[in-house]
C-alpha cells in the first residue's frame, strides 16, 4: 500500500511545487497591475474581467475536476491576487454568519475586509460614505419574492449595482443542546420564517415564533438562552455553538436568494450582461403594455417584472425590470432611450455581469 503511494505523492509533490511557482508568477503580475491602475486611480475589482475569467476556465477545463470546483479555486486566486493591489472592504448585513455574508466571499472571494452592518439601510449608508467599497444586499428570495427594502432603497441611492450573485439558502433548526425540550420561542429573520411556515406549522404548531433583525441574530440569541431556538445556516450555528434539531427545513429545496453588488462603479461589459432599471408610467390604460412595447421593438428581452407601490397615496407603482445585455449595447441604449422619453420616471440601477449560477 505505502508502497504504492509514494511514487503518487512524489508527483503531486512536483505539481504542486509548479502550482506554486505559477500563482506567484500570477501574483507578481497583478501586483504590476496594481501599480497601474494606482498611477491612473483605475478600480481594483474590475467584475466583468472576473467574470470573464471564471466563465473561460469553464470553457477551457479539460477535467476531471468539475467546472464549479474550478472556479471556486480561481476565484480564491482572483481575491488573493487583488488583495496584493488593495484589500476592497464590503458591507453586508450581519452579524457574522448570514447568508448575506456567504454571498459576500462567492463573489469576492474570501481575500476581503467584511464590514457586518444592523440594516440593509446601513449597507446602503456605509457604501455611499466610502466605508466600504461596496455593498451586499439581498434583492429577492425564490420562495418568497422581492426583498422590498433593498428594491425601495434602490431607488433612492446614488450607489449603481456592479454585479449579482445567487445562493443556495439552507435552513436548519438549532438550539444550544440539538434538542427542542424547554424551547418556547424560535426566532428567525421574518423572510426565514416565511421560507420555512409549512414545516413549522406541520411540526412545532404550538412554539411562538418571533421575528428578529437576522438569522445570525437568532443564533446569538439561542447560544445564550436555551429556551430560543434559531432558524439559520449551518455556518451561524457553528459560529454560535449551536446543535441541529433538523436541517434542510426550508419549504422550497431549492429555496435561493439573489444578492445585488451596489457600489460607485459602473461596470464595463463582460459578453454576457443583464442590466437593471427602474421605470414609473403615466396613470393611462395600456401604459405599461406601450412601455415595453419598446424593447421588443429592439430584440431586447426581459428577465424580470417587479412592481412597488409608489406610496403617494395614488394607485402608481414603479416597476423594476431587468432585462439582458449592457446599457453600451447599441439595441439596448436605443431602447433605454426611447423608454426613458415615454417614462414618468426612469433610473438605470446599473448594467452588470450575468451571475455564474
Ligand atoms: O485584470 C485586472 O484588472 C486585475 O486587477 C487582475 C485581477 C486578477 O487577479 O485576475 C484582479 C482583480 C480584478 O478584479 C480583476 C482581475
Amino acid at each position: 500500500m505505502t508502497d504504492k503511494l509514494k511514487p503518487l505523492r512524489e508527483k503531486i509533490d512536483a505539481i504542486d511545487a509548479q502550482i506554486l511557482e505559477l500563482l506567484n508568477q500570477r501574483a507578481q503580475v497583478a501586483q504590476e497591475v496594481g501599480h497601474v491602475k494606482a498611477e491612473t486611480m483605475a478600480p481594483v475589482f474590475r467584475p466583468e474581467r472576473e467574470a470573464q475569467v471564471l466563465r473561460g476556465v469553464a470553457e477551457r477545463n479539460p477535467g476531471p475536476m468539475g467546472n464549479v470546483e474550478v472556479q471556486t479555486i480561481f476565484r480564491e486566486i482572483m481575491s488573493a491576487c487583488r488583495a496584493l493591489e488593495k484589500r476592497v472592504t464590503v458591507a453586508y448585513l450581519g452579524p457574522a454568519g448570514t447568508f448575506s455574508e456567504q454571498a459576500v466571499y462567492q463573489q469576492f472571494g474570501t481575500a476581503v475586509e467584511g464590514l457586518p452592518c444592523a440594516s440593509i439601510d446601513e449597507v446602503f449608508r456605509a457604501t455611499e460614505a466610502g466605508t466600504a467599497d461596496f455593498g451586499v444586499v439581498p434583492v429577492e428570495n425564490s420562495s418568497e419574492g422581492a426583498i422590498n427594502r433593498t428594491l425601495d432603497l434602490m431607488l433612492q441611492t446614488s450607489l449603481t449595482i456592479s454585479g449579482e450573485v445567487a445562493i443556495a439558502v439552507h435552513h436548519s433548526l438549532m438550539t444550544r443542546t440539538g434538542g427542542m425540550d424547554g424551547v418556547s420561542v424560535i426566532c428567525a429573520h421574518s423572510q426565514a420564517l416565511a421560507q420555512c411556515q409549512v414545516w413549522l406549522n406541520l411540526n412545532y404548531p404550538n412554539i411562538e415564533r418571533r421575528a428578529v433583525a437576522s438569522n445570525a441574530e437568532a443564533a446569538r440569541m439561542a447560544g445564550e438562552d436555551g429556551s430560543i431556538a434559531a432558524i439559520a445556516s449551518e455556518l451561524a450555528g457553528t459560529q454560535y455553538k449551536l446543535g441541529v434539531v433538523k436541517g434542510h427545513i426550508q419549504d422550497d429545496p431549492h429555496n435561493r436568494t439573489r444578492f445585488a453588488v451596489v457600489g460607485h462603479l459602473h461596470t464595463n461589459p463582460s459578453g454576457k450582461d443583464q442590466t437593471s432599471i427602474v421605470l414609473a408610467v403615466p396613470n393611462k390604460a395600456g401604459a405599461v403594455y406601450q412601455l415595453l412595447a419598446h424593447l421588443a421593438k429592439h430584440g431586447v428581452s426581459m428577465t424580470r417584472f417587479e412592481s412597488r407601490p409608489a406610496r403617494m397615496g395614488t394607485w402608481e407603482y414603479y416597476f423594476y425590470v431587468d432585462i439582458e445585455g449592457h446599457v453600451h449595447n447599441p439595441s439596448v441604449s436605443k431602447a433605454l432611450a426611447e423608454l426613458k422619453d415615454n417614462a414618468a420616471f426612469f433610473k438605470v440601477l446599473g448594467s452588470y455581469p450575468t451571475s455564474l449560477n
